[in-house]
């Protein structure tokens, strides 16, 4: 499986049970950290960052500035990624994970390597009861998958997250697989959460447009979370997404990991 640069974080231990010889990038002694976004907010938790997206994400803010994905570098500015087996991530979470139960599959888009992360989500679901969550932009959806994982943290990309010159070939908000995903939730007693990032005001009309289409979602499910890879952009757009959920009834999001240890990769 291809990982980004920060791979399987935070951990002390590589795959044999071997000290590693620096410390995670939380500066902790010891693995995991928290989930800094979404319903599971402040689980301890340990990611997987698989390398690579469909997306190429570059958002627009409200006051003009230009904010690229916040893990650009697992996404398309590829750097430093690397392969390691589906048998050695597996491990390597094992020998890290202590009292911790919560799993998180992010990236890059993790979908793009479905066969191998349905090899790495069935081991883990068979052998331990990790808690499976993971983190797509919902333009691809996999049945056998879906059944490994707990919550689906599905984080669709509106208009103002793209701003390039001319459209990716993709179809970059895709009703028809976020609904596969909500409607596999709801077959299989699973959770999901819909995700969004606010970076402007027309964030909201396609949010609600988009939820006229989708069926058996609540409130309770609509995350709106203040676009913010730095501390800085996140403080400016934290009051408008306040705003636009209480006026909708969405849930505000957080970015827990980023107030806690800044927006450095593998935390
Ligand atoms: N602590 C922590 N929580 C997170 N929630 C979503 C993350 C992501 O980058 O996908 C993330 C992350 O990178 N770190
Ligand atoms: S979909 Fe997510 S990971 Fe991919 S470029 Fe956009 S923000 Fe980054
Ligand atoms: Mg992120």
């Amino acid at each position: 499986m291809r990982l980004a640069k920060d791979g399987i974080f935070p951990i002390v231990k590589d795959k044999d049970g071997h000290l590693l010889p620096d410390l995670p990038a939380s500066g902790f002694q010891f693995a995991g950290t928290v989930q800094g976004e979404g319903k599971l907010c402040g689980i301890p938790s340990l990611f997987v960052r698989l390398a690579g997206c469909n997306l190429q994400c570059h958002w627009q803010t409200s006051d003009g500035l230009s904010s690229p994905c916040d893990s650009a570098y697992a996404a398309y500015q590829l750097k430093d990624t690397r392969q390691v087996s589906v048998e050695a991530i597996y491990t390597t979470l094992l020998q890290n994970a202590g009292p911790i139960r919560h799993i998180v599959l992010t990236g890059g888009e993790p979908l793009l390597q479905v066969k191998e992360l349905k090899a790495l989500c069935q081991k883990l679901k068979s052998d331990y009861r990790f808690h499976l969550t993971l983190e797509t932009n919902a333009t691809l959806f996999d049945p056998e998958l879906a059944r490994y994982i707990d919550l689906f943290s599905l984080s669709p990309k509106l208009s103002s997250s793209y701003t390039g010159a001319s459209p990716l070939s993709i179809q970059r908000l895709n009703p028809e697989c976020i609904q596969q995903y909500i409607s596999s939730a709801r077959q299989y007693q699973k959770d999901f959460q819909l995700k969004f990032v606010y970076a402007c005001d027309e964030d909201i009309d396609e949010i609600q447009q988009l939820l006229s289409v989708l069926q058996a979602w609540k409130n309770d499910d609509i995350l709106l979370m203040p676009l913010g890879g730095t501390p800085e952009i996140m403080r400016r757009n934290m009051r408008k997404t306040l705003e636009y959920c209480i006026r909708n009834g969405w849930r505000y999001c957080d970015r827990l990991h980023i107030s806690l240890f800044g927006d450095k990769a593998g935390v």
